[in-house]
């Protein structure tokens, strides 16, 4: 820490205590610069059959099968192969020299600029579009941990427009080189990578398996630092680490042997909510809901004058909490979200709204009457209304009470195609007694979608689709 070697140098200060180095390491995320580990190779046929039956890693290691790498001979016309670790029948050392051959110097960025510099930089490069791999970080786990343990740091609400959310993030790994840097002199000095584009927040370097000595890699951060030291003599396992964007790294010359590694770019990309959005990836069209829904449309008969179909959301979203309730719909899951995007993406109006089912029993007979069939829909998602209206006879009855501070309207004649699912808090208020009381009301999530009438525009543009 500089504060430290500022102190010994006068001589005086004393060095921070462990403790205190430790809780300096932990303190304000620092401690989450980085992270890497390793994936056993497995060349039992057996075992990589069953490499996906556990559910979690207290159950059994992720295993991945050796590694082939196959890439273009500058022909174009032929390809090679390398199998990974190198087996002694097939002469890896031959192929890696017939590897080496077909790479091409690495450079590195100066102020904007690519440099070739050995004495900076010593390595050999082939590029993500010159070579393929059967390898994928996502398959044993890799993405999945830096999601965990990275993501976190710089995944801050980003807004929309509609919604700010942060939970529906996740990681892309985009492969961007193979390298090789070899012993003796393989190395690659000081540096920061250089973003490409505002969305790639680390990279992720995997190590694979080839016998070689030293090419530690030093990856630093706020006065910390951490060294990868993946040297191996017998290659049996894949080795990695992932690193922030705004990390200094350098890799320490290689002793022997060939230090051969994929580096891929990581980006923030949104995980959840892909769905909802109108670029989506996902045919709305496949689900059988929306073919039933446009056939019904096409029936002059169907909901003529229009209205309003209800779904009563299956899953909890905790959706008065004001925490929470901007994620939706983005958050919606299973049948809910298949419910949701068919319609949003038929064109339709479709909105997740509070719902209040089965108000308290109204006292006043005209106003029973004017509620029968009736729902409470609030008008918009928002946190719990508490109220301290209620205690006095002549504040009216609970149901008016609720009308009058939930920001609400009341809906008739919905079309419902379920009962309400989870319900969460949405007010409390006093109640009226000889006894002070509270009372507590309850909100459903549901998915309203507005029918556009027979002759409309907008229900020809939907059934001619
Ligand atoms: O190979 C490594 O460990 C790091 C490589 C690196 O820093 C880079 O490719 O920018
Ligand atoms: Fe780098």
């Amino acid at each position: 820490m500089p504060a430290a070697k500022k102190g010994l140098a006068k001589g005086k200060v004393e060095e921070p205590s462990l403790l205190d180095q430790l809780i300096g390491a932990v303190s304000a995320q620092k401690a989450a610069f980085c992270c890497g580990g390793e994936v056993q190779l497995s060349n039992n046929e057996e075992n990589l059959l069953s490499r996906f039956e556990n559910l979690t890693y207290d159950d059994g290691k992720a295993t991945s099968a050796s590694i082939v790498l196959r890439w273009d001979l500058p022909s174009g016309k032929t390809v090679r192969k390398l199998a990974l670790p190198p087996s002694e029948a097939a002469d890896g050392a031959a192929v890696i020299e017939g590897l080496l051959k077909h790479c091409t110097p690495a450079t590195f960025g100066k102020a904007g600029e690519e440099v070739l510099d050995e004495s900076y930089r010593k390595a050999a490069k082939l590029d993500a579009h010159q070579f393929s791999t059967n390898f994928n970080p996502h398959d044993v786990g890799i993405v999945d941990a830096i999601s965990q343990i990275l993501l976190p740091g710089i995944a801050k609400p980003f807004v929309d427009g509609k919604s700010t959310f942060e939970d529906n993030l996740g990681v892309a790994a985009e492969l961007y080189k193979l390298n090789i840097y070899s012993g003796p002199s393989g190395k690659f000095r000081a540096h920061v990578d250089t973003p490409r584009g505002a969305k790639q927040f680390g990279s992720l370097v995997i190590c694979l398996p080839y016998p070689h000595e030293g090419g530690q890699l030093r990856v630093a951060h706020q006065g910390l630092e951490t060294i990868f030291d993946w040297g191996q003599k017998e290659a049996n396992k894949i080795q990695w680490a992932a690193f922030y964007s705004d990390c200094e790294h350098e890799v320490l010359e290689v002793k022997s042997g060939h230090r051969i590694t994929l580096t891929y770019n990581l980006y923030v990309r949104e995980r959840l909510g892909g769905v909802m959005r109108q670029n989506t990836s996902v045919n709305l069209k496949q689900y059988a809901l929306s073919n039933k829904f446009i056939d019904a449309l096409k029936a002059p008969d169907f909901m003529t004058k229009g209205g309003v179909l209800g779904f009563y959301c299956q899953h909890a979203y905790a959706h008065t909490n004001d925490n929470h309730r901007n994620r939706l719909p983005y958050a919606l899951k299973g049948i809910d979200a298949v419910f949701y995007s068919t319609f949003y993406h038929l064109g339709l109006d479709v909105e997740v709204r509070p719902v209040m089912k089965g108000m308290p029993d109204e006292d006043d007979r005209k106003l029973r009457k004017q509620l029968q069939g009736a729902e409470l829909v609030g008008a918009k998602l928002h946190g719990v209304i508490l109220s301290d209206v209620g205690g006095c006879e002549d504040e009216g009855s609970a149901t008016m009470i609720v009308k009058s501070k939930w920001l609400s309207e009341w809906y008739k004649g919905i079309v419902w195609f379920n009962e309400p699912g989870p319900r969460e808090l949405a007010m409390v208020h006093m109640a009226y007694g000889n006894e002070p009381s509270l009372e507590w009301h309850y909100s459903s999530a549901a998915i309203l979608v507005k029918v556009p009438a027979s002759g409309s525009e907008l229900r020809d543009k939907v059934t001619k689709g």
